[in-house]
């Protein structure tokens, strides 16, 4: 795991953004795993300056998304197909052939997660992912105690989560119960991982990942196994990660 500091959230959203941008220069039908939350949003509004600036081109880019709630309406507004739909894939003018989501809507959830992972192998596999952490520790809506073996499925979201994502809703009680998600083993089986982690919100999560074990009961430690993840971290979310730290993931 290779660590990048940063000053802030902006400088994060720019790094992060040149970062997509260059793989896809330097692939151009690059398979890119995207994330939803607060997280990526200053990354995908960069991602979009990039693209009106005839900086990169997006046409032959693939996306699959990590997550999804589960038993809403793709069209809901706080769907993360909406999310992706205004804050990603009209911007960069992506095609509808392009993109993936889960289907949280469904009638047949199992059936789902099954297509998932099939269309997602049918691509190659991931090129590069993108991940937000949860405050807990998840990746995707992976939660704690989820197997690192794990593939696409259904989980039930733990309250805590269902907290954190209420800003999103006119109330709690609005907050699925459920979810579909990558599992941990989809999303590390990524050839390349890019963790986006900023504000004070997050420094205990992104402490555990620097400096705690391998262990599913935080789901992000998983990535310390993985050779290719590079964490882009700002000031507040490096608050007390010691300078000893710092330079193990840095130097
Ligand atoms: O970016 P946020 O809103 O802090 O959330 C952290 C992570 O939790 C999720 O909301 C759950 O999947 C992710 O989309 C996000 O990366």
């Amino acid at each position: 795991m290779k660590l990048i500091p940063v000053t802030d959230r902006e400088a994060l959203s720019i790094r992060a953004a040149e970062m997509v941008a260059e793989k896809v220069q330097e692939q151009p039908d690059s398979v890119l795993g995207l994330a939803t939350g607060g997280t990526p949003e200053g990354t995908y509004q960069q991602l979009k300056k990039i693209y009106d600036h005839g900086e990169a081109d997006f046409s032959r880019i693939t996306t699959f998304n990590l997550d999804e709630y589960a038993g809403m309406p793709k069209d809901h507004p706080q769907s993360y197909h909406t999310y992706m739909q205004h804050k990603v894939f009209q911007p960069l003018q992506l095609k509808p052939e392009q993109v993936h989501l889960p289907d949280g809507s469904a009638a047949d959830l199992e059936q789902e997660c099954t297509r998932y992972e099939k269309r997602i192998a049918e691509t190659g596999g991931i090129d590069m992912q993108l991940l937000g952490l949860g405050e807990n520790g998840h990746i995707g809506f992976n939660e704690p105690g989820t197997s690192f073996s794990s593939r696409t499925h259904v989980v039930q979201l733990k309250p805590s989560t269902r907290e954190a994502n209420a800003r999103y809703f006119d109330s709690i009680e609005e907050v699925p119960q459920q979810a579909v998600t990558m599992g941990i083993e989809t999303i590390t089986d990524s050839r390349a991982i890019l963790l986006l982690v900023f504000g004070r919100r997050k420094k205990e999560a992104l402490l555990r990942l620097l400096e705690g074990e391998v262990d599913e009961g935080f789901p992000a430690s998983v990535l310390k196994k993985h050779s290719n993840v590079t964490v882009i971290a700002d000031e507040e979310a490096l608050t007390d990660v010691s300078a000893e730290v710092m330079r193990h993931f840095t130097g």
